[in-house]
């Protein structure tokens, strides 16, 4: 079984503007709404590949309502807990012709110390051995940021594999407790050795150092550069697709579904690798925060190509 943990989920409103100009009047072309944050995003995309997951986090207000009744509508199983505040919205400008992708993320409403020790305790129900458990994305304020330090330590006391996507201090405190698998991209990775990374080798030297604390799996997400896969066994860089991208947001979700789905179905190294960046490129022909289809991850995953490094 796999579940996902979204604390700070997103309504995703997604508005295309040709030509976007800022200190100008901008006339949008086209809005999309689409349940996000990164936990459900993964949760979509393993739907996506026919594997059931269970989505779960803090949900309030007119967006939490749109985003349970998206996810339900997609067949994602759900155990959200209702806040008393309005779920954030998520405001995405994607510029078709200029090909610029800007976020623009609110921080979410403040939680109260009740309803996250509520969560706590829910969140392992039906979770067993073997299972996976990912953890990704922001916290809204009143978490602290060694909330996934916390669940990975609690994961791995009952045998049960995680996967940590986060940035900033929840990724610095994250990683001390050993998830099994992290997808950190070129930014987050900067921001946790304080260095601008000039230089790929040395880049991928840094990530690899980080398996002395007990990770098992780095993906390296390197966005229209591709990514990097780091275990014990080898590393792989694995080269990007030349895409008609409409939009990047949630790729790295999409990868994060592929390496949850692999896990869970014990797909070989390679396919593991092949089958996340296939579902990320799949991903970037749609658009808002839609997830790719499994018909274009598997005509996708034939052009993979991974070499060892
Ligand atoms: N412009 C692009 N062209 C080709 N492949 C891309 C492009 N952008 C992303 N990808 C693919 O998607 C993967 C994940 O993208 P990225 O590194 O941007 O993740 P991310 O920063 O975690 O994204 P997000 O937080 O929006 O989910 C990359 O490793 C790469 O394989
Ligand atoms: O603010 P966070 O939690 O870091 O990221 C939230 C978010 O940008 O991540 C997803 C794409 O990865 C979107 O669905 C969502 O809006």
């Amino acid at each position: 079984m796999i579940k996902t943990l979204t604390l700070n989920p997103a309504l995703d409103k997604t508005i295309i503007i040709e030509s976007f100009r800022i200190n100008n009047l901008n006339r949008i072309k086209k809005v999309h709404k689409d349940a996000g944050g990164k936990g459900i995003n993964v949760s979509k995309m393993l739907k996506n590949l026919g594997q059931q997951s269970t989505a779960a986090g803090l949900l309030g207000g007119a967006a939490g309502n749109f985003i349970i009744n998206e996810i339900k509508s997609l067949g994602i199983k759900t155990e959200f807990i209702k806040t008393s505040r309005e779920t954030r919205t998520n405001t995405k400008i994607v510029d078709p012709v200029n090909n610029t992708f800007t976020d623009l993320n609110e921080s979410g409403s403040p939680i109260s110390f009740r309803q996250i020790e509520e969560l706590k305790t829910k969140l392992f129900t039906n979770l067993k051995t073997d299972d996976i458990l990912v953890l990704a994305g922001s916290v809204p304020a009143g978490v602290d940021n060694d909330i996934y330090f916390e669940l990975i330590k609690e994961a791995k006391n009952r045998k049960i594999k995680t996967i940590l996507d986060a940035d900033g201090p929840l990724f610095e405190a994250g990683i001390e407790a050993a998830p099994t698998l992290i997808k950190p991209n070129e930014h987050e990775l900067e921001l946790y050795f304080k260095k601008d990374f000039k230089d790929l080798k040395m880049m991928i030297r840094k990530a690899e150092s980080l398996l002395d604390n007990g990770i098992k799996m780095i993906m390296l997400s390197l966005g229209e550069n591709g990514a990097v896969f780091i275990t014990e066994q080898g590393k792989y860089k694995i080269d990007p697709l030349k895409l008609n991208v409409k939009s990047t947001v949630g790729a790295g979700d999409a990868m994060v579904g592929g390496l949850a789905y692999a896990l869970e179905n014990n797909l070989n190294l390679r396919e593991m690798i092949k089958f996340a960046a296939a579902a990320s490129s799949a991903t970037l022909l749609r658009d808002g925060t839609e997830m790719g289809s499994l018909k274009d991850l598997k005509r996708l995953k034939k052009l993979i190509r991974i070499t060892e490094i």
